[in-house]
């Protein structure tokens, strides 16, 4: 299997939805048929050790509020991304196109994955603009939009702001699993953080598509910030559970390398994106991944997982594709 950048974007498709997008009938969304909503915690509380803890255990993805990012921000990162995607002509977007056959290039992007079988081969209802933001050497703000005005300067004070926030809840985790807090920090060694904002448009047929297929995030913690448009849905004991916006909070998910290092005390969350009929859907995932080089390994005995390098990790997930949980499942011992 290989990875591609196709040349269209969804957002350019005007009319019914494409064979290469239409999901098989078992992966097509049904409407949720739990009312469970994932927990909130309040950072700026003294007593949450046992609510992160659980919240990692049960779920692997729960809100945070009083959070240390200021609101404002979060406002301006979805305004000016909704103003790149709506307000730009295509011609003027494409001049920021990824790299095409490259699985994780920065720029404005609609991928597709390749697979011999399953449902790898269909393809998402999303556009994207990847962002690389640290180690600051990756960080080339000429690369991101130069429209709306302040784009660049939004993107950079978000990353900012974040990275301190991944850094926080990573010494937190650490701490409920009685490590000491700078444990995972210091196993991820230099951080990598990439910021994806996706686009999902309006789907015509919503019921025969996704806007993102079943993954879990490969790196160590992902910060997520939706609109109001409902649409991100987490896997809770085999159910689909739909994570409903709440204003200014973030949603904290756990990545594989998470669920490595706990040794699978904590669970890595799996998502997915569903699409809707009358309204375009914008959210801000930002990614914190240790190197390529770095090996992670589970912290506690006996292992349940077999170490990795993180390249290696990343090499699979884009070759077998990122259904469900097949790629940490591969490192069970
Ligand atoms: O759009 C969303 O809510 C989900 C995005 C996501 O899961 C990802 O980019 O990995
Ligand atoms: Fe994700």
């Amino acid at each position: 299997m290989e990875v591609t950048e196709t040349p269209i974007r969804v957002q350019s498709i005007t009319q019914k939805v494409p064979p290469q997008y239409i999901q098989p009938l078992n992966l097509r969304p049904t409407k949720p048929t739990t009312n469970n909503t994932i927990p909130t915690i309040n950072l700026s509380s003294d007593v949450i050790t046992d609510d992160i803890s659980s919240a990692c255990r049960d779920w692997g993805a729960f809100h945070v509020v009083n959070h240390g990012v200021e609101k404002k921000l979060l406002d301006e990162i979805r305004r000016n991304g909704l103003g790149f995607f709506e307000e730009m002509s295509m011609e003027e977007k494409m001049k920021y196109g990824c790299e095409a056959g490259s699985a994780a290039s920065q720029g404005y992007g609609s991928k597709m994955l390749v697979a011999d079988g399953g449902n790898d081969g269909v393809l998402d209802w999303r556009d994207y603009f990847d962002h690389h933001t640290f180690p600051l050497s990756r960080r080339d703000p000429l690369r991101w939009p130069h429209f709306p005005n302040s784009y660049r300067e939004v993107v950079a004070q978000y990353s900012d702001q974040t990275k301190i926030l991944a850094q926080k809840l990573l010494g937190l985790i650490s701490t409920s699993l009685g490590l000491s807090s700078s444990f995972i920090e210091d196993a991820m060694g230099e951080l990598y953080q990439n910021i994806t904002i996706s686009y999902y448009p309006s789907c015509p047929q919503p019921e025969l598509t996704l806007g993102l297929q079943s993954h879990s995030d490969m790196g160590f913690i992902t910060l997520l910030i939706q609109d109001d448009v409902a649409g991100l849905q987490v896997l809770k004991d085999d159910e689909w559970v739909t994570v409903d916006p709440v204003s200014h909070a973030i949603l904290v998910i756990l990545g594989d390398q998470t669920e490595i290092i706990t040794n699978g005390i904590y669970k890595s969350s799996v998502h997915r994106a569903i699409t809707n009929a009358n309204k375009a859907r914008l959210s801000v995932a930002t990614f914190h991944d240790p190197a390529k080089t770095t090996t992670v390994s589970p912290a506690f005995k006996p292992p349940r997982y077999n170490q990795v390098v993180y390249g290696d990790y990343v090499k699979s997930w884009y070759t077998k594709g990122p259904n469900g949980k097949r790629n940490i499942d591969a490192l069970l011992i």
